[in-house]
């Protein structure tokens, strides 16, 4: 989409997960676009002037036209980036270093990762219960090591192996983070919606999750969204890991999350970070390997 002043309709669709294992269809994606007026030359594409005209709640506004309820909508809230690399402001810095002693991680891993990105949910704001990362199929690329991938693949999804969940306010009321199905012994998935009561369902059922946390300020709380392959790396997305921010009774709620992407094809994340150091092959291995002092059995942090 960057690369390209065009972005071909193929592309979109590969970003346009639904929900796992739904995607949107170009018929879909051609309903979105005549319902936000986005696409003005009728091309049935989005050219970067036509992008960049749309608002930032545009779709948002779009479903609410079409008589979609706020507290149908997946997430009620708004967001924004922050950058943390080289020359972002001192605190910002701090919080990256201050996750890579947290997940033990080597620090190339947080440093290539997504940027902070900050969220606020008004009175009534919520997120229903998802997972932050995608499922590893072969046809699925990550977003952040497409561009080094060599093959294409018709899906793409974001891979983050940790979510570092931090609570920048304490919520005057409701706003817990939910896990509906943590340390279930017996979860499957048709049990998520059982005699009307749908565990996805934030505003509803968040008294039902296995696990709640109360936003308090200062605090965080951190949790792998892939389970370990055994061998050192990244395996199956785990399915514990779906949680949601339960609906924000009294006042406002702000978070941030720091999402640390890790491709679960090692290969594909070794070209990744070779092609962004410019580093030759042989000296490349570094940011993927553990310092063997800091590995305890105990602890799934692996990488
Ligand atoms: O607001 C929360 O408690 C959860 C936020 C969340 O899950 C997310 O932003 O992905
Ligand atoms: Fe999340």
């Amino acid at each position: 989409l960057i690369l390209s002043s065009l972005p071909y309709l193929q592309q979109i669709l590969t970003h346009s997960r639904v929900r796992d294992g739904i995607w949107l269809t170009p018929e879909n994606l051609r309903e979105i676009y005549a319902g936000l007026k986005a696409d003005k030359d009728g091309n049935g594409l989005l050219s970067l002037e036509e992008f960049r005209l749309l608002s930032n709640d545009a779709f948002q506004r779009f479903l609410l036209q079409r008589g979609v309820k706020r507290s149908q909508l997946v997430r009620n809230s708004r967001h924004t980036w922050l950058y943390q690399g080289k020359g972002a402001h001192r605190v910002l810095q701090d919080i990256k270093a201050r996750v890579t002693r947290l997940t033990r991680l080597p620090p190339t891993l947080v440093d290539l990762s997504e940027p902070l990105q900050v969220v606020r949910y008004e009175e009534g704001g919520h997120y229903h219960a998802h997972h932050d990362s995608g499922p590893v199929y072969p046809e699925t690329a990550c977003t952040h090591t497409r561009l080094a991938a060599n093959t294409s693949t018709p899906f793409e999804t974001s891979c983050r192996y940790i979510t570092v969940l931090f609570y920048l306010n304490s919520v005057e009321g409701g706003g817990e983070t939910a896990f509906p199905v943590a340390d279930n012994r017996t979860y499957d998935e048709v049990s998520l919606i059982q005699n009307d009561v749908d565990l996805l369902d934030t505003r509803r059922n968040c008294d039902k999750s296995n696990l709640r946390v109360k936003p308090t300020k200062g605090t965080a709380v951190f949790w792998y969204n892939y389970l370990s392959d055994g061998q050192g790396w990244v395996g199956e997305q785990d399915e514990y890991a779906l949680h949601g921010g339960c609906v924000v009774t009294h006042g406002t709620k702000w978070v941030a999350n720091k999402w640390i992407n890790i491709d679960p094809d090692y290969q594909r994340q070794a070209r990744y970070q070779q092609l962004v150091s410019q580093q030759p092959e042989e000296e490349d291995d570094e940011g993927l390997t553990l310092n063997p002092d800091i590995q305890s059995p105990d602890i799934h942090q692996d990488l």
